[in-house]
Order: C-alpha cells, then sequence, then structure tokens
C-alpha cells in the first residue's frame, strides 16, 4: 500500500470495522461487576418510538461458544449484534465486554474495543472500492498493528482467494467479496467474531469453506456469535436462540456438553422482558450435534 492509498484508507476507514483513525490510547475501566462470561447482556432494550427493537434481552456468553441468533426478517438480530459489536448503544440496559461496561467507555476506548477484540463480517461494511483484496486486508493490519503482506495473503489463502488477492472489489463476485470481509474479520486473531449473514452471499461451496473457517476459530478457542436465517448454518453452532420481535422466543442447545459446561460455570438461560422462553435449555431435548 503506498502512502496516497494509506491516506484515502484513512479518510474511509469508517467504513472498516475497528480502523477509527482516532482511536486513542485506552485506559480500561473495569466494572468490577463481571459475571465470568465474555459477553454479558443485562435487560437490554432498544427503544424507537414505539418500537422495541430488543425489548430487555439478557444474555451471557461465555469466551469460546459457539452462539447462532435466527429469527425472522425485523426481528432484532442486526440491533443486537450492533449493540454486541459497539456500534450502537442500547436504550436502557447494559452490555459488558470482558467484565466492562461498555456504557462506561467513551468512544475512544470503544473504538480500541471494536480494533483489539471484535471482528466484524457484516454485509454493510463494504470494501474499500479502490484497494485490491489483500490491501483491503492490510488496512485493517494496519490500524492493529503492522501491515503483514505475507500473512493477509495468508488469511485470503485460508479463505480460498489466494487467485483473486489483487484484484480490486469490483472485480470480485459478491460471494468473493464476502470472503474478503472474513479475512478482513480475521486478520487481527479477535476473540470475538460477529458475523452477520456471513453465508448470505455464498454458494454450497464457498458456505462449507467460511463453516469450515468458522470451525476451526471454534476449535481454537474463539467466540463466534453468527446471525443466519440458514437453518444449517444454525445447527453448526452449540447454542441458538430465536428472537421475536426484539424478544427472546427460544432457546436450543446442538451440544449437550456444552450446555452441561455453561449451567456448571453458572450460566443462565437467555431471557427478555415479558417472554418466558418457549423452549430453554432446562427442557430442550438432547440433540447431537450436526456436521457437514
Ligand atoms: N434506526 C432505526 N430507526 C427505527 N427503527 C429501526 C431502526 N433500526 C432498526 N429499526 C427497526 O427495528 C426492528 C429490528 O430491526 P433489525 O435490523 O434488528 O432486524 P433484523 O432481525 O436484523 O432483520 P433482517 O433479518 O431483515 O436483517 C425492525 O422493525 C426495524 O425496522
Amino acid at each position: 500500500m503506498n502512502e496516497n492509498q494509506k491516506s484515502s484508507a484513512e479518510q474511509e476507514s469508517a467504513l472498516v470495522p475497528g480502523t477509527e483513525v482516532d482511536a486513542k490510547q485506552s485506559s480500561a475501566q473495569s466494572s468490577g461487576q463481571g459475571s465470568g462470561m465474555l459477553l454479558d447482556l443485562q435487560g437490554v432494550s432498544k427503544i424507537y418510538g414505539d418500537l422495541r427493537a430488543l425489548d430487555s434481552v439478557s444474555l451471557s456468553v461465555p469466551a469460546g461458544q459457539w452462539l447462532a441468533v435466527v429469527g425472522s426478517s425485523g426481528s432484532g438480530k442486526t440491533t443486537l449484534m450492533n449493540i454486541i459489536g459497539c456500534m450502537d448503544s442500547p436504550s436502557e440496559g447494559s452490555v459488558l465486554l470482558e467484565g466492562q461496561r461498555l456504557e462506561d467507555m467513551g468512544s475512544a476506548q470503544l473504538a480500541d474495543v471494536r480494533k483489539d477484540v471484535v471482528g466484524l463480517v457484516f454485509q454493510k461494511f463494504y470494501l474499500v472500492p479502490h484497494l485490491t483484496a489483500v490491501e483491503n486486508v492490510m488496512v485493517a493490519q494496519y490500524y492493529h498493528s503492522v501491515v503483514d503482506e505475507q500473512q493477509a495473503l495468508a488469511a485470503l489463502e485460508r479463505v480460498g482467494l489466494a487467485e483473486r488477492a489483487h484484484h480490486l472489489p469490483g472485480q470480485l463476485s459478491g460471494g468473493e467479496q464476502q470472503r474478503v470481509c472474513v479475512a478482513r474479520a480475521l486478520i487481527n486473531n479477535p476473540k470475538l467474531i460477529l458475523a452477520d449473514e456471513p453465508t448470505g452471499n455464498l454458494d454450497e461451496v464457498n458456505e462449507k469453506i467460511v463453516l469450515e473457517i468458522f470451525r476451526q476459530l471454534h476449535e481454537q478457542g474463539t467466540t463466534l456469535i453468527v446471525v443466519t436465517h440458514d437453518a444449517l448454518v444454525a445447527s453448526c453452532a452449540q447454542r441458538e436462540i430465536m428472537l421475536s420481535h426484539g424478544q427472546l422466543a427460544g432457546e436450543t442447545w446442538n451440544d449437550q456438553s456444552a450446555r452441561q459446561a455453561y449451567n456448571s460455570a453458572g450460566g443462565r438461560p437467555a431471557t427478555s422482558g415479558s417472554t418466558i422462553p418457549s423452549h430453554n435449555p432446562a427442557n430442550a431435548p438432547t440433540k447431537s450435534p450436526k456436521t457437514r
């Protein structure tokens, strides 16, 4: 990446998750009220006028869990992911990430969390159009630590795009662009991957590539939260929650040993305002993990 490209990339950094130019040194504040979970949502609501896009959702996610979030269009999935990813703030309730309350953080600290803890695979975060695939991955490295082209190329190879590394986004298919976004999210080894419809643009072969990467990340201990409309993709997760009209409509465990570990660690079923979950882990039938 030359200096002109860097400068343009800085101007467009708002398009790239975790790359805010004005991020200053974080002085992480501990709330002292952490639950031992990587993520803890406590009565989180998002209110737009009369609409409760999220309605008092409480949800704990331990480090290393693979969670799927399902629900019909407009049920609040993206709203939830935006709040967890520090891109939106709740109208009510608290979000703790690594025991730190997000509402106690200033914008620079939130930018650091986005940069250091979270990797985003969101369709709305487009690639910088005048940078090649590998340069788009290197932008994320640039704002995180140091640029390493070989590492960026390896990340693209991991998503099956070695041959397309030097193409501009406009020269890539929608599915290929999506995979560049996956490579960009992985490049800084985030603890938490938030993926909103990560396989939405992909054919079956590419969907398998992405799911296999998620499986490897899960085995390495990365926490994954994946919004999907695809029941097969959801079934790869250890745990699924379903949203409906901003409320929790169901919770299912696909991995019973993960469920036991979660319960032993003091984890509680997800809940929301006035809804009694129709399907909670206390009475969930045993379901074998599916493989693809
Ligand atoms: N900025 C906003 N102002 C007003 N209403 C909003 C805003 N953002 C989202 N909503 C509403 O909140 C509700 C939840 O939206 P959200 O995008 O979270 O749904 P979703 O489950 O992700 O849907 P989809 O699957 O279609 O992406 C919807 O009714 C949506 O219209």
